[in-house]
């Protein structure tokens, strides 16, 4: 497709979304504006964008597609702002937000305008912010659920999957009350589940400072999400808020039967709610990226000698195999070193193992 899209926001999801469409579309135009003018200098430099905008009005005058992703809140604002200005009358308005409901409602302004609002959420995402966390690779896979009302016409819908198509995502379309009821339960309360523990986690270790050392696999597993930016999960929480309290009061119910579980001693009964949670777990279509993110990450154990990162980085790089990420672990700092090598597909990380494999005795894993 041709035509000139305009992507406000040009984080994690602007980014990812703007590399996806100059995949697909050679000839397309991105255009892009962020209110951190430093996101839009890296997002040019990086090549994400063609051209940066000075502000919304510019870049959207003449834009075939508007594509907002900032944080909910603002979307909101934008969405207000954009209703104020002179677009193209065929522009299709479409937005990332992790929330509908309220998004959806105040797009009845750019409707009023004869501008056709289509909300859009790609279930897909990480813990990284910012456009130098973007990939074209994201979205591969992943749900990408479209909200349009009812009077949008098909012949839009179809022409926005069009301009999406290079994310290679599942589109789904769904109803803005219903979008915010399932993915309140699937991510937004997941998240503050996440954010408690670390908090919890936190307190307790004012007064045994051996806590944050000992925090190993499993702590860091269902604490990943926490490290997510505090802005969109402040914005995402306030617009879903009837959802999610109500999930709190299940919770707590939920913990409240854990409790009994615990006081009662019943073996039988706690072995069967770890079961049941398994069963259901291991169900979960694991192998299909983007319903569960996936981290390429390659666990090497590394024996503790000065330069032992830059050799293996070394003959990975002779290799040619690119890195997205590399940590050290400090858990097992006593014994060995474990570095964390992070990988942008399961081939790389694959050809990674091989490859140190062949140059070293390091033991490696996939860290399960
Ligand atoms: N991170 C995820 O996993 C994920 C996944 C799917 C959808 N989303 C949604 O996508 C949206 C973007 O998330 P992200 O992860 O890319 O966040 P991000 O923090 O990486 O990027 C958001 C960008 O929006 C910019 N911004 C904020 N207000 C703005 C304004 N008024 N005008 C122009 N730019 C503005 C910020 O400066 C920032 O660069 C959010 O609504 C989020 O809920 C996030
Ligand atoms: O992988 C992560 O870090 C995410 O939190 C991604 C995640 C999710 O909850 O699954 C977060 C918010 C989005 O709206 C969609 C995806």
């Amino acid at each position: 497709m041709n035509g000139r899209v305009f992507v406000i926001g040009l984080g994690l999801i602007g980014g990812s979304l703007a590399l996806c469409i100059k995949k697909a579309h050679k000839e397309a135009a991105i255009i892009g504006f962020d209110i951190n003018r430093e996101q839009a200098r890296l997002a040019k430099m990086l090549g994400v964008i063609d051209e940066a905008a000075e502000n919304i009005p510019e870049g959207a005058k003449d834009a075939d597609l508007i594509i907002i992703s900032a944080p909910v809140n603002d979307t909101k604002s934008i969405i207000q702002a954009l209703s104020k200005l002179t677009l193209k009358p065929e522009v299709i308005v479409t937005d990332t937000g992790s929330t509908k409901g309220t998004i959806v409602e105040t797009a009845d302004s750019l409707k009023k305008e004869g501008i056709t609002f289509i909300g859009g959420h790609p279930m897909a995402g990480s813990h990284k912010s910012g456009v130098s966390a973007a990939k074209e690779i994201l979205f591969e896979n992943a749900f990408y659920l479209l909200t349009p009302d009812e009077g949008a016409a098909p012949s839009k819908v179809e022409e926005l999957k069009g301009w999406l198509s290079g994310t290679n995502a599942k589109f789904l379309t769904i109803a803005p009350q219903n979008h915010d009821y399932l993915t309140g339960i699937v991510s937004h309360f997941p998240h503050i589940i996440a954010a408690s523990i670390v908090r919890q986690t936190e307190k307790l270790s004012a007064t045994e400072q051996l806590i944050p050392r000992l925090a190993a696999g499993g702590f860091r597993d269902i604490t990943r999400i926490a490290s997510s930016s505090p802005k969109m999960w402040k914005d995402i929480l306030l617009h879903n808020r009837e959802v999610l309290i109500d999930l709190l009061n299940q919770w707590q119910k939920e913990m409240n039967g854990v409790k009994e579980l615990l006081e009662s001693g019943n073996g039988e009964e706690i072995f069967d709610y770890f079961s049941q949670a398994k069963q259901f777990r291991d169900g979960l279509p694991q192998k299909e990226k983007g319903a569960i993110p996936s981290f390429y990450d390659l666990y090497v154990d590394v024996p503790d000698y000065p330069g032992v990162v830059s050799e293996i980085t070394g003959y990975l790089a002779q290799e040619k195999i690119s890195i997205t990420n590399i940590r050290i672990l400090e858990t097992r700092e006593d014994i060995n070193g474990v570095l964390v090598i992070s990988f942008q597909t399961e081939e790389d990380r694959q050809r990674a193992e091989k490859c140190i494999l062949s140059y070293t005795s390091f033991g490696t894993s996939n860290g399960s």
